[in-house]
């Protein structure tokens, strides 16, 4: 039986009271935390560095999934891990030498992830399967939450999933964007196995709790 992990975004919650939301995501059993880092470069949007890390590391202990859309992202690598972070995701569009990036952060003890902008093929994979232990698959273009999901990351997904299954280590297959009780159920019938959502959990009309489970129930039947 597979097992499906639940990454809450904190870009979807109250900065002002982020370790609140730290919490709530972890007690109603979210096992990993979303940290969405943008630079203003990579995609038009600026949001957190390490130190929010660093704040959140004391009150979690979750695995902090640290998704960089940021250029450059081998100058920060040291520093987030640092900070806190479990597993460090660069965009596979924003490095020039992906393999020693994704090695880089290996050597640091992190989990090595890589993300796809929805236009980008999975076909860039295929040789740093090794040094991988995530893909992200994008399912809306970086940069901000609420967004709608892209039905055309579907096939993707299967695509990366066909890759990843031949690989001799663990690779999890990460969905990110317009992931709700709709969307989620449709990405892990195609092989996704941890499910990031922000507005599905931080904006539930019924509070964070409600949002993890609605989420968990809706793919229950699919394991
Ligand atoms: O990386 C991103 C956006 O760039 C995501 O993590 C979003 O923050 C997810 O938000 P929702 O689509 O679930 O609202």
């Amino acid at each position: 039986m597979r097992t499906i992990r639940i990454a809450p975004s904190l870009l979807s919650a109250n900065f002002g009271r982020l370790a609140q939301a730290a919490k709530e995501a972890e007690e109603a059993g979210a096992e990993y935390l979303h940290f969405d880092v943008m630079d203003g470069r990579f995609v038009p949007n600026i949001t957190m560095g390490p130190a929010a890390l660093q704040a959140l590391r004391p009150v979690s202990s979750a695995f902090f999934d640290v998704h960089l859309m940021i250029v450059e992202p081998e100058r920060y690598l040291e520093d987030f891990r640092r900070a806190g972070a479990d597993g460090i995701t660069v965009h596979v569009e924003a490095c020039t030498h992906l393999q020693r990036t994704l090695a880089h952060i290996r050597s640091l003890g992190a989990k090595a992830g890589v993300a796809l902008n929805p236009a980008t093929p999975p076909e860039v994979l295929e040789y740093v399967l090794e040094d991988l232990d995530l893909v992200l698959v994008m399912t809306v273009n970086p940069g901000f939450g609420g967004q709608e999901f892209l039905p055309t990351m579907l096939p993707k997904i299967e695509q990366v999933h066909q890759l990843v299954t031949h690989v001799a280590h663990p690779i999890a297959i990460e969905v990110d964007g317009g992931i709700d009780v709709h969307t989620a159920p449709q990405t892990v019938a195609r092989g996704a196995n941890v499910l990031v959502a922000g507005t599905a959990i931080y904006h539930h009309p019924e509070g964070v709790s409600a949002g993890v489970r609605a989420l968990r129930r809706s793919v229950e039947g699919l394991r």
